[in-house]
């Protein structure tokens, strides 16, 4: 029998970290659903007085019960807390145990290093779960737009943000109660800051960008404003010109092979694409010379969504699969943000903002307690402007 028969055939033994929302969803998968041929052997969790939906033996909160077993092939990492998830997969991986994760922070954080320790124990590391939940955007940049040049990609990849934003247009609902529902769903981040202030959404775009242009960036140097800063008046001047606001994380690639990655809240034509993706679904636009535009969607956030791309990785390891990163690893971020944006500005009249950073401004208003300007500004002015850090401006791309 041919090797590849033999690895399929094989049942796979898996360490599970984590059994909270993607954690338990992947049990009862694997448990209930899945055809696949596989067992989890132990989860490991750190609170051990939790009531569980699975039999007690199972649970342990010694991590050497999964890393030093030789007999688990694979860990699945599905924890909250990035550190100690980093941890987790180097010990596994030095272990030659391949690694499947859904942690971005982690693994934006850790990029080069997860890579190296790939490269080192020629082990398999995963995490199509990391990125836009149950959409495979990341075999497909690696995989299938290998050829194809590709200008941007570009969309909403972060479910709870885009939950809340449709529930406050929607359904008037208040960000805080849209808040506390996503956070009810298992949509939102243990800590939600890293959901509302675009921190997820920049941890997803730089995997993006690793994927799509092989060049390495962190979070920090992308462009970014979340959407704690909307106002009511903010969204009417969206309904009085027939726009959405959107939380966009955007990767262009300008005519000097530049990035102009970006993550903002964003004005979208009511009939566009990426304003028909609602509630916690994700909807990504990827720009290529040959191919135009294309568009991948579903639900980007979810136990179940989440879980389906977390199974599709274990399935990918029966035949060894691994990203091979082709287009290179770049390190080194070469930012173009020389480039003029088209931004609205909303703010309290009493703040003093300096127009003058605007290039040029297409219309203003001012009432007492609300002011605004439209117009064009460098966006290496607007990062240094100090607006993106307010709380009390609202900063929304056109
Ligand atoms: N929720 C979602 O829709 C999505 C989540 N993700 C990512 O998946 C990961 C898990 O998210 P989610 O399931 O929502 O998180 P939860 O908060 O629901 O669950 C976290 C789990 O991690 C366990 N845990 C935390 N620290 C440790 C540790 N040091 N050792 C062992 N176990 C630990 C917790 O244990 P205990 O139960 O004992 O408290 C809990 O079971 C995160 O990285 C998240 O960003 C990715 C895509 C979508
Ligand atoms: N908190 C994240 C979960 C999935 O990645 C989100 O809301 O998108």
């Amino acid at each position: 029998m041919n090797e590849t028969l033999v690895n399929i055939m094989k049942k796979i033994n898996i360490g599970l970290f984590g059994f909270g929302v993607v954690g338990e969803g992947i049990y009862k998968v694997l448990s209930e659903k899945s055809q696949l041929n596989t067992e989890i052997k132990k989860i490991v969790i750190k609170h051990p007085e939790k009531k569980r939906n699975a039999p007690a033996q199972l649970f342990t909160t010694d991590a050497k019960e999964i890393l030093d077993d030789p007999e688990i092939d694979i860990v699945v990492e599905l924890i909250d807390d990035a550190e100690a998830a980093f941890e987790i997969a180097k010990t596994a991986m030095n272990s030659g145990k391949s690694v499947v994760s859904a942690n971005k922070k982690m693994i934006a954080e850790h990029a080069s290093e997860l890579i190296e320790l790939q490269r080192k124990n020629k082990v398999s590391f995963l995490y199509e779960a990391a990125v836009c939940g149950s959409i495979p955007i990341i075999r497909n940049l690696e995989e299938y737009y290998d050829n194809d040049l590709l200008n941007y990609v570009k969309g909403i990849v972060n479910g709870s943000t885009n939950y809340i934003l449709t529930k406050m247009k929607s359904e008037n609902q208040s960000y805080d109660d849209a808040l506390f529902s996503a956070q009810k769903n298992g949509f939102a981040e243990s800590d939600p800051t890293l959901d509302v202030e675009g921190i997820d959404a920049a941890n997803k775009l730089s995997i993006i960008i690793l994927h799509a242009f092989g060049r390495l960036i962190s979070h920090e140097e992308i462009l970014r404003k979340g959407i704690t800063s909307l106002k009511t008046e903010d969204f009417q001047y969206a309904t009085e010109k027939g726009l959405v606001i959107k939380l966009i994380a955007s990767c262009q690639l300008d005519d000097k092979n530049k990035l102009i990655p970006t993550v903002l809240p964003t004005f979208i034509e009511k009939s566009k694409t990426l304003a028909l993706v609602n509630n916690e679904f994700n909807g990504v636009l990827i720009g290529s010379a040959l191919a135009d535009e294309q568009f991948l969607y579903g639900k980007g956030a979810g136990r179940f969504p989440t879980s389906s791309a977390v199974l599709s990785d274990i399935s990918a390891l029966r035949y060894s699969y691994k990203y091979e990163l082709r287009k290179g690893i770049q390190n080194g971020f070469q930012s173009n943000y020389s480039s003029l944006q088209r931004i609205y500005l909303g703010f309290d009249p009493k703040e003093n903002i300096d127009q003058n950073l605007f290039e040029n401004i297409e219309e203003s208003y001012q009432s007492n307690h609300h002011a605004y300007v439209t117009g064009s500004i460098n966006l290496e002015k607007l990062k240094s402007s100090g607006w993106l850090e307010n709380k009390a401006i609202s900063i929304i791309a056109f």
